[in-house]
């Protein structure tokens, strides 16, 4: 069963009350989402493997670390995920980043993919997919099926807010993905929406509604 992390650092739930408020404003809730994206991307990355190498200070020769293992890949679902990246690159900078577009059709749920660009060697890296929102579950579980069906074997699942249904979708679907949240929320309403939720992500991050 995957594990499920909550990163309720202080400046992550500080961030994220912000986030939720319906007075925050387009500008400041980019800014916020970006800002909470960084602060967890330092979090998911606490198990890096590090090797040892020697280098010259000015003064000695000192042994010393760096990272070493698999590069990572940054996959945002499209729209909302997009909110994210720019976050994540702040400290993983030659991550390469792949694209998933995804929408939730608004009468089923189910989720309709309509783009797909990944770098070539995602089966050689760490894949971080990120999603503002992992809500019914059904968006995140097909991006993580189509990684999978073009040879992604480490995935790690990224959301600022989950329903407890989603999270059970994608531990019940990808086992094998450890789900990483800013918050466990409560529960999904009657149209599929997280209570208490921030509305529509990706409304909100690019002013559509
Ligand atoms: O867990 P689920 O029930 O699948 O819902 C979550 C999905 O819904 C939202 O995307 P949306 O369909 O609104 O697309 P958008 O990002 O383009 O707004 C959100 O960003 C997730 O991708
Ligand atoms: O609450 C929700 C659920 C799905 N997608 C969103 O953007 N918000
Ligand atoms: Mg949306």
């Amino acid at each position: 069963m995957s594990n499920v992390f909550v990163l309720d650092h202080p400046l992550i739930q500080h961030k994220l009350t912000y986030i939720r408020s319906k007075d925050t404003g387009t500008k400041e809730f980019r800014a916020l989402v970006e800002e909470v994206s960084t602060l967890m991307a330092f979090e998911i990355t606490r198990d890096l493997p590090l090797e040892e190498i020697t280098i010259d200070t000015p003064v000695t020769t000192a042994k010393t670390k760096v990272l070493s293992g698999k590069k990572i890949g940054i996959i945002p679902i499209l729209r909302a995920g997009l909110g994210m990246v720019d976050g994540m690159l702040n400290l993983i900078p030659a991550a390469k980043v792949g694209h998933v577009g995804l929408y939730r059709d608004p009468e089923t749920l189910q989720p309709v993919e309509y783009y797909l660009k990944l770098p070539g060697d995602i089966h050689e890296r760490e894949l971080i997919v990120v999603d503002p929102m992992l809500a019914t579950g059904g968006s995140a579980s097909d991006a993580i099926d189509s990684l999978k069906k073009r040879g992604a074997e480490h995935i790690k699942l990224m959301c600022l807010l989950a329903a407890p249904e989603g999270v059970e979708k994608v531990q019940q679907d990808h086992p094998d993905v450890d789900i990483y949240l800013g918050a466990l929320d409560e529960r999904l309403n009657e149209k599929g929406y997280i209570i208490p939720g921030l509305g529509d992500a990706g409304d909100r991050l690019f002013g559509t509604k």
